[in-house]
């Protein structure tokens, strides 16, 4: 059995470091707070990486990722890694997507009413020997509106803890198309300025990302009421925070509870540390012993779903890649897999364009996957870079190869062709018209088995498996025999062999007992009549 090295780069919940040594084949390395160059160097070695918000996983990190397959965020936001780089050296990233929710909200929560009854510097002054009862009259939340930015997981757990205090709710998600959310409690909006004017107090759910930084803003606020209250348990840099001790000292802001900031810690002389109308927790949002229990042990298994080829969870980089498939979508991934390697040497002339038929409306949940399966087959033998399903559609993008995929709805007719058109020149008039492009068919029948159904026009009904040589030569008789002899006198022993005529040509295909080698190969191709040879190691169906 393999060992999975796991590496928490960060400091996490011992649930979860307990978790991963309760496992057979896992191994951990417990190292948070190393540098850059010592996780560069460190990572080499190991097959995953679980990080919290604490460390920054930098190109630089990732530039030469040895064996690192997947780095899972113990957590929601990845903003802290680099996701181009991840996925240019195809390494998975998930995170823990539910798990802090709750926790989350909570605090979000906690931040606006403490922000309202004045916690903060109230309590300030009484550790400091002062009684300020008129100082700090508070407001109620009862009767005033929230507006919500960012309507998802924790946004929406903000607003039903909001509802329930008798709080009005409007929200801000451009991806949610719906006019109102929770049983028409909550007024939905798809402009943020639009939200503005009506909102008593504000808070962020949303993650940093070009949209959302500075969203609030010496620009946005002239929209706002006056005396504003301001929440921000999301990401620093979501509220320009110049702009807010603006807003502060003039008033606009009546107060602001931040738990994030641009930069982390603040340095010890931010000006926000220490305003009397700023309430600042360290980036406490999911730190509860139950979010971080949950968060810890979630990556630790995700890392090892993917690692154990058990499929795909809390995908981050994956795009639209689909895991839980049904047993005969998988079959169909397996087989497009199967195709490409074998369609793999035939391509001499390189790629330009592949176009990936699927029939069957029950298998366009695969697509995906299908695809990527697909390309990473064709592909992996032709590169010198690691390319695999995360990284792919990535691959052939930098590389200029377009990708079509087309679809039919025929049930009855489920299957796969996959077609290569090689760069423009590469074929002319003389090229005979099946051979303009690489193609190959095949489908999964009632049995579930792979097959087979055409190479480049020669039809066929074959499984592809295990060791098998593929033959193109002229149709003439005393072919099979020169082929059957050669193979005996090469010592390559023959378990089945299919064979196929188009015009006068032929393609055999054998499934050999061992894989030949490079030598036998060159042998048999030396042989009169004998056009192109080629071997693929598939595994057994
Ligand atoms: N303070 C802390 O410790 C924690 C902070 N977070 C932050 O909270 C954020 C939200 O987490 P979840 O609710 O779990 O994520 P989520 O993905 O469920 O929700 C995010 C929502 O933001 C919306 N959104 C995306 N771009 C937007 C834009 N430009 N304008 C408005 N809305 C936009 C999305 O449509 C989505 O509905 C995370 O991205 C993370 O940055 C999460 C956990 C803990
Ligand atoms: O999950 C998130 O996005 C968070 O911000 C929590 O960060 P942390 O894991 O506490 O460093």
């Amino acid at each position: 059995m393999s060992t999975f090295r796991i590496l928490a780069a960060d400091k996490l919940a011992q649930e979860g470091l307990d978790y991963i040594t309760k496992q057979d084949d896992c191994e951990l390395v417990n190292k948070p707070g190393l540098t850059e160059e010592e996780y560069a160097e460190l990572i080499q070695d190991c097959d995953a990486m679980i990080v919290r918000s604490g460390i920054k996983v930098t190109a630089k990190i990732l530039e030469n990722p040895g064996k690192l397959k997947v780095i899972a965020r113990a957590g929601v936001g990845v903003d802290n890694i680099d996701l181009a780089a991840a996925t240019e050296k195809g390494i998975l990233v998930v995170n823990t997507a539910a798990a802090s929710t709750i926790t989350t909200a909570e605090h979000a929560f906690a931040l606006m009413m403490s922000l309202m009854r004045n916690i903060g510097p109230a309590y300030k002054g009484m550790t400091e020997g002062k009684w300020d009862r008129n100082k700090y009259t508070g407001r109620q939340l009862m009767g005033k509106t929230l507006g919500v930015v960012g309507f998802g997981r924790i946004g929406q757990t903000m607003a039903e803890r909001a509802l329930a205090f008798g709080m009005d709710v409007v929200a801000y998600d451009p991806f949610i198309n719906a006019e109102t959310m929770m049983d028409g409690r909550v007024k939905m909006f798809n402009n943020f300025e639009d939200i503005l004017p009506l909102i008593d107090i504000i808070s962020f759910h949303v993650p940093l990302n070009d949209a959302t930084r500075g969203i609030l803003s010496a620009k946005t606020y002239p929209k706002c009421k006056d005396g504003l209250y301001v929440v921000n348990a999301a990401r620093g840099g979501v509220v320009d925070e110049a702009d807010l001790l603006e807003a502060l000292d003039s008033g606009k802001v009546a107060a602001a509870a931040m738990d994030v900031f641009t930069s982390e810690p603040p340095t010890a002389d931010d000006p926000l540390r220490n305003h009397p109308r700023v309430l600042i927790t360290p980036h406490l949002g999911a730190s509860t012993k139950e979010a971080q229990q949950a968060v810890s042990v979630d990556a630790a298994d995700n890392c090892m779903t993917y690692l154990r080829g058990e499929g795909i969870v809390g995908a981050v980089n994956a795009g639209n890649l689909k895991i839980n498939l049904s047993p005969v979508q998988e079959k169909y991934v397996d087989l497009s897999n199967r195709m490409a390697k074998l369609l793999s040497p035939m391509i001499t002339r390189g790629i330009a364009e592949v176009t990936i038929e699927l029939a069957g409306k029950s298998l366009a949940a695969g697509l995906s996957m299908i695809e990527r399966t697909a390309l990473v087959g064709l592909f992996e033998h032709h590169l010198t870079d690691p390319v695999n399903i995360i990284n792919v559609n990535q691959v052939a993008e930098a590389r200029g190869i377009k990708v079509k995929t087309v679809t039919t709805d025929d049930d009855k007719a489920t299957g796969l062709t996959i077609e290569v058109t090689g760069p423009a020149g590469a074929v002319d008039d003389e090229t005979n018209a099946d051979d303009k492009t690489r193609r190959i068919v095949g489908r999964v029948y009632d049995d579930l088995k792979p097959r087979i159904v055409e190479i480049n026009g020669y039809h066929m009904d074959m499984i592809p498996e295990g060791p098998m040589i593929l033959l193109l030569n002229e149709d003439k008789p005393g072919m099979i025999g020169l082929v059957g002899s050669t193979f005996g006198s090469e010592n390559v022993n023959i378990a089945d062999m299919t064979i196929s005529r188009r015009g006068n040509t032929a393609m055999m295909v054998f499934k050999v007992d061992s894989e030949p080698t490079t030598a036998q190969l060159e042998t048999i191709k030396t042989k009169e009549g004998i056009l192109k040879t080629a071997s693929v190691q598939l595994a057994e169906a």
